[in-house]
């Protein structure tokens, strides 16, 4: 397993990282230190997970990535250039997916995109392309209430793909669905940004997930979290996924995080 903690400060490094978080401080109070000097890169068109111990940190630092809560310490660059609060390249994409009951898969997918300088026809058929190509045809004009929790999720992932942002930054996205379903959206979702040159950031508790679907892990110690290591899990991609999910080095990087956050259990 290859392991490194450190900010790659190399020019190559710099040229190709979307996103950069240079010691990241977090007191949600004086005794609430949420995060402590957390330095981390996420390479352009790929997927980070950011795992760890519950209450570690990981939704804070997602949030901070995002601009939706400021950090105590540290700055945020988004390609080399410092950012404060949020910005149109970085979507984020909530646990639940926020839909709105009142409107239809359309108009939520359309939703995201109602500040950009779109028309309204621009937007809807930007909408039907990703409703499309999450498997909804065909049901634009249903209301949440009308679909399976999977379906929600697919909606909410159709509508994070439309905004167009280049850095997605998803909270726990399948946590609500059962494993086949689950599974599925892994796949889906690592197929979706295949064409689409997404970098995403990403942060879940299962660690199978994370192995399956991330180019780079990146976990962190329990409160204040700490970048404990990072892993670039090693097998081929191109193969069925089930047999993936039966590759020596993907079980073995499965069974090495399980062995060191244990140890956090313990
Ligand atoms: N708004 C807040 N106000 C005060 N404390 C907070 C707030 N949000 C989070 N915290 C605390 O900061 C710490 C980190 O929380 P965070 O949600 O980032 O962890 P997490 O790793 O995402 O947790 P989990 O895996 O359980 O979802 C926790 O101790 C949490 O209680």
């Amino acid at each position: 397993m290859s392991v490194s903690a450190a900010l790659d400060n190399s020019p190559k490094a710099a040229t190709d990282d979307i996103v950069e978080v240079r010691n990241i401080t977090k007191y949600y109070s004086p005794d609430v230190h949420a995060l402590s000097n957390v330095n981390l890169s996420f390479p352009r068109g790929q997927m980070t997970t950011l795992l760890g111990p519950s209450g570690c940190g990981k939704t804070t630092l997602l949030k901070i990535i995002a601009g939706l809560l400021e950090p105590t310490e540290g700055d945020v660059l988004v390609n080399g250039k410092q950012v404060h609060g949020t910005g149109p390249e970085r979507a984020f994409v909530f646990q639940d997916f926020a839909l709105l009951p009142w409107a239809t898969v359309l108009r939520n997918v359309a939703f995201g995109m109602e500040l950009t300088k779109q028309d309204k026809r621009e937007r809807e058929d930007r909408a039907r392309h990703y409703i499309n190509e999450v498997g909804l045809a065909g049901f634009e004009n249903k209301y949440p209430h009308e679909l399976s929790g999977g379906m929600r999720q697919r909606v909410g992932l159709a509508r994070a793909l439309a905004v167009n942002s280049d850095v997605l930054l998803m909270d726990e996205p399948f946590s609500a669905v059962d494993e086949q379903t689950r599974r599925k959206f892994q796949e889906d979702l690592l197929a979706l940004l295949a064409n689409e040159n997404k970098t995403v950031i990403f942060v879940t508790h299962s660690i199978e997930e994370a192995v399956y679907v991330s180019d780079q892990i990146v976990m962190l110690s329990p409160r204040p979290g700490r970048i404990h290591s990072i892993i670039r899990p090693e097998f081929s991609r191109d193969a069925d996924p089930d047999e993936i999910r039966r590759d020596k080095n993907y079980l073995d990087t499965v069974e090495a995080i399980w062995a060191d956050l244990r140890k956090y259990l313990d």
